[in-house]
């Protein structure tokens, strides 16, 4: 579904992916590992349209960005929310944009991460943890075609962890193309039907 097409990315002088070549397909769970600083983020940036390749590009069904506004779930670098709301407000806040969920189910996608107990709390009281399940929460919420996580299972203790992979199974049963970029391999290898290496700025098949 997703498809890149001798995708380069540099800054200035510094090319961080070099003719990449790869296609995600629909229903199917992507693993990308890879060291520090090799561009994973940089690569999810351009797979949700957040950066523009330096040379080749990005399809989705054969076209880009602006033609086919693919709809992308997301969760890149550290998830910030707004401190003075709860977490229901945050959630409700970011849904007012699309208008296309009600309270419901704003409601049911707190529940489906464990925070259902503290949705009337503040951000400001929630701990590392708990910012990382609303963030899935909010990336969820709007039953995206696409979800793209960076390092999801941050912050998650073994229930966390446990909650996210059952949200990603049954995504991926909905047909999604779920994109994960995570050191944790422990926690979410065996969810993979691909794994990925980004290396020598390329992405190769581990
Ligand atoms: N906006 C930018 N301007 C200049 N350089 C950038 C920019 N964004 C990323 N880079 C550089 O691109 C390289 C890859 O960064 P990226 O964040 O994608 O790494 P990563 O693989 O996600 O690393 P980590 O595992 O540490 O999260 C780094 O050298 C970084 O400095």
């Amino acid at each position: 579904m997703i498809k890149l097409e001798n995708v380069s990315k540099k800054f200035r002088y510094n090319e961080i992916l070099d003719h990449v070549n790869c296609e995600f397909d629909d229903g199917s769970i992507y693993l990308i590992r890879g060291k520090n600083g090799t561009g994973k983020t940089v690569l999810l940036k351009l797979l949700c349209g957040l950066s523009k390749p330096t040379e080749g590009k990005v399809t989705f069904y054969d076209q880009d960005h602006k033609a086919y506004k693919p709809y992308i779930g997301t969760i890149i670098e550290t998830p910030i929310f707004w401190k003075d709301m709860t977490g229901m407000e945050c959630l409700s806040f970011l849904a007012s944009i699309r208008k296309i969920i009600d309270k419901e189910t704003i409601l049911d996608s707190l529940k489906r991460v464990g925070l259902y107990d503290a949705k009337d709390m503040s951000t400001r009281k929630y701990s590392l943890g708990m910012r990382q399940r609303l963030a899935i929460a909010q990336a969820v919420m709007e039953n995206p075609d696409v979800l793209l996580f960076d390092e999801p299972t941050n912050s998650l203790d073994d229930d966390g962890v446990d909650i996210f992979r059952k949200i990603v199974l049954e995504e991926k049963e909905k047909g999604k193309t779920i994109v994960i970029v995570s050191h944790n391999i422990e926690d979410l290898q065996d969810l993979a039907d691909y794994t990925l290496l980004l290396k020598n700025r390329n992405l190769v098949e581990a």
